[in-house]
Formats: C-alpha cells, structure tokens, sequence
C-alpha cells in the first residue's frame, strides 16, 4: 500500500508560491527523506498531508484517506513532530517523539505512519539518538516520512527520497540512485591550475594543490596532466552533499543525475 501519495499537489498562499505540481509516492515501511532548502516548501507539504491546511489543487492521500475530507482519521493515525519541538529544552528526545504519538494514540507501536521535520536545535548525542529510534520505530513497522534540508543525514537514514526546490519536485528515487554519479572529485598536489579540459567545475586553487569535481572521460583527464609535474592525485567519489550543489542546481523536474 502506498503510504503516501500526492497528485499535482498545489498550494498557493494568496498570490505566493507554496508548492507547485508535487507528485510524491512513498511505500509501506520506508523511512523517506524529503530534501529542500529553506522556503522550498516542506513544512507546507506536510501541513496539506495532515490536512491542516487545504491544497488549491491536486490530492493527497495517507495510508489511502483523502487528506481533505479524511483528515480527522489522519491526525488520529499519524505521528508528527516539527521541528519546533526541539526547542523544550528539558525534554529528551525520546519523550518528543512518544509525545507526539500519545498525542494522537496510546500505542505508538500500532502506529503507521509519522512525520518528522527533527533535527534543527539537535546537538549531536541527540541527534544519535533520534535516530536510533526513528529506526527503532520503523523496525516496528512505522513508515517515516523525514524533513530535512541536510542530505548527508538523509544518505544515512533513509531508503528513498525527493528533493523538491521552488515548490517544485526536482527527483525522486532511491538514494542509491540520487548518490550514483559518473563526477568524480579530484585532488592534484604539484600544480596550481586545474589543466585545460572540458567537465570541470567547483575549482579551489590551493598554494601548491588543486580540487576540482570533473566530469568526463579519466583518460582525458589522466592524458591532459601529462608533464604538469604532478607530486600527487587523489580521485574520490563526490558527496551527496557536492552532487547536489554542483548536478541539481538549476535542473528542472525529471533531470536525472550526470
Ligand atoms: N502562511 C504562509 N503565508 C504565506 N506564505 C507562506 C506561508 N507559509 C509558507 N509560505 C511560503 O511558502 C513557501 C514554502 O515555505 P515552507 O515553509 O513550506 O518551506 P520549507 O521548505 O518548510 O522551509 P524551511 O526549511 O525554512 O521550514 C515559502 O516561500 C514561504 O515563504
């Protein structure tokens, strides 16, 4: 059963942009990352999945309720915790998350799906722990729909995920997918200026070193550093953080990655 699904979901407030046209699709017993930044319009996604607020288009749908007409049974079987939360500082992490169950149920272990927008105002013992019990939790059947505008956090934690920018979708898909690319980051000791090819963005010229994200044939670029005096060349896989910055920015819905 598909946990959550939207259709040319819309939401405008008076004349400015919520979102715009969101198709999402999330399964049964996936923790799903929602990746955007600031303004992007996650916190206005999942305010319409609750029904707290009503779409100017398009339909949502959890565990198969109209989030219009069904948002009662909604709020009563969904778990929701904003980001907001973090800021009672004298609660621990776990009372924040069984209180935003009990909030709506007794037994959070029936529950079937939450939603988290977690991890702002969280230091980093905290942050460990909210996610070894967003694990737990989904171990024990709950589905985890996670807000985040921190992509490594989302490489770590979750299956599948969307990044939507401007209101819009960008992609969705597995995170193994959303992680694969062909870009490689290289590092040059010995030269001062990345050699004359095509493929290469996001230089940093050091003193004596070079970074660069290069995109292309290795055999181009092993050929043109040829006689530069090279001392030594690290080639690392990017980031998901740097595929983002470097492959999404600017692309439209459906681009895929290089
Ligand atoms: N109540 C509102 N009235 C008018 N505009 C709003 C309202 N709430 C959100 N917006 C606008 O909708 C857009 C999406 O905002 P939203 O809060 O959903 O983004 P977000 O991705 O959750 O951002 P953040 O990570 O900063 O919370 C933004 O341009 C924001 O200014």
């Amino acid at each position: 059963m598909k946990m959550i699904e939207t259709k040319g979901l819309t939401k405008y407030y008076g004349k400015s942009r919520g979102i715009i046209d969101l198709d999402l699709s999330v399964e049964q017993g996936e923790i799903y990352g929602f990746i955007g930044p600031n303004g992007a319009g996650k916190s206005t996604t999942i305010r319409l999945l609750l029904g707290l607020i009503t779409p100017s288009s398009g339909q949502a749908a959890v565990m198969g309720r109209d989030c219009v007409r069904e948002r009662t049974q909604i709020l009563s079987e969904t778990g929701y915790m904003p980001s907001e939360a973090m800021f009672y500082d004298n609660l621990r992490v776990k009372e924040v998350i069984d209180l935003s169950a009990k909030l709506h149920k007794k037994n959070c272990k029936k529950e079937a799906a939450r939603l988290y927008e977690p991890t702002s105002g969280l230091d980093p013992l905290m942050q460990k722990e909210f996610f070894s019990l967003l694990a737990e939790r989904n171990r024990e059947g709950a589905t985890i729909f996670l807000s985040s505008h921190v992509l490594s956090e989302i490489q770590r934690h979750c299956q599948s995920a969307a990044i939507i920018r401007d209101g819009r979708l960008i992609v969705s898909d597995s995170v193994e997918a959303l992680s694969r690319t062909s870009a490689r980051r290289v590092e040059i000791h010995g030269i001062k200026q990345p050699p004359a090819i095509d493929g290469i963005v996001d230089i940093d010229c050091g003193p004596d070193s070079v970074r660069f994200l290069y995109q292309g044939e290795m055999q181009a670029l092993i050929a043109s550093l040829s006689g530069l005096g090279i001392e030594d060349l690290s080639i690392s896989e990017p980031d998901i953080e740097e595929i983002f910055m470097h492959f999404y920015n600017g692309g439209g819905a459906g681009n895929g990655l290089v």
